[in-house]
């Protein structure tokens, strides 16, 4: 049995995951991690990860930015693998994530789904064949009334794999607001639109001359993401030091 600490317990997908993890009999969460403490957990919760007293196999974190630095340290500190799912971290924040995965093993992803990481790969052979046409790149998400940051990671991390596939080229632009002028050949454009309870819709347009494709993910429910979130912490469990991503985990699934 694997024993989990679930950070950000008492939030929307800690809790998903918590359902998710009672009806599985190859993990258990051992210890909860959050600031709210208005919800009756099977387990004990902890304010902040550093006084969390309680042997984990792994640590999957659902939280807030400012809940990660210490919940690396934890991790390092106790040699206890970490699944960050968290988004909207600052570049000083994925610098101590690409330190502390030189210590212990680290599973970053924006996105848990298997939709949105298989996307990523079909975007980087669109991108090398469309951008190069002229096509422009433009990417549209949509998520719900809570949601803190924007653009979403995982708008960011479709924008990096299109990127990356193009020679790291292409600045990314978030406002086209404050200035009047026309749209650059090497950027990709990043639009956020937050309403209601959208779990998350992710669109990427490669627009060229008169003809648009383009690609669509909708998340229906959080549990796509929550599956995909339990699925990395029993891969990552017992893994040696090292950056892992969801890819890694979408391999060993299928090998
Ligand atoms: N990688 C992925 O597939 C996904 C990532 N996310 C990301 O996960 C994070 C959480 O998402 P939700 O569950 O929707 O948010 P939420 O707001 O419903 O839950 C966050 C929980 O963390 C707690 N929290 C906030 N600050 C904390 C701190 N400093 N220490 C301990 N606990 C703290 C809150 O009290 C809350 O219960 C967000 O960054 C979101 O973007 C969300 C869905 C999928
Ligand atoms: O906050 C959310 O809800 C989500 N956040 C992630 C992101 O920022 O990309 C993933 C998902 O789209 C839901």
């Amino acid at each position: 049995m694997i024993r989990a600490i679930m950070s950000g317990c008492n939030g929307k997908m800690g809790q998903v995951i918590t359902g998710i993890c009672k009806e599985d009999a190859e993990i258990e969460i051992v210890a909860g991690i959050d600031l709210y403490d208005g919800i009756k957990n099977d387990y004990p919760v902890f304010p902040n990860i550093s006084v969390c007293d309680v042997a984990a196999d792994v640590i999957i974190d659902f939280s807030n930015a400012k809940a990660v630095d210490d919940l690396l340290v934890y991790s390092v500190d106790k040699q206890i693998p970490v699944v960050l799912c968290t988004t909207g971290l600052s570049e000083e924040q994925l610098k101590k994530v690409d330190g502390a995965s030189k210590k212990v093993a680290v599973l970053k992803s924006a996105n848990m789904s298997l939709g949105i990481n298989m996307l990523m790969e079909l975007l980087k052979q669109a991108a090398t064949i469309l951008a190069p046409a002229g096509f422009d790149m433009e990417i549209v998400e949509k998520h719900h009334n809570q949601k803190l940051d924007a653009p979403s990671g995982t708008a960011l991390a479709l924008a990096d794999s299109m990127n990356e596939a193009l020679g790291n080229a292409y600045t990314y632009t978030y406002d086209r607001s404050k200035e009047r002028k026309k749209r650059e050949k090497t950027e990709i454009g990043i639009s956020a639109v937050r309403g209601g309870s959208i779990v998350g819709e992710h669109e990427v347009i490669f627009a060229g001359l008169d003809e648009v494709i383009e690609f669509k993910h909708t998340a229906y429910s959080r549990s796509v993401f929550a599956k995909g979130a339990v699925q990395a912490a029993k891969f990552l469990s017992g893994k040696p030091a090292g950056f892992y991503d969801m890819g890694d985990v979408i391999k060993a699934t299928i090998a």
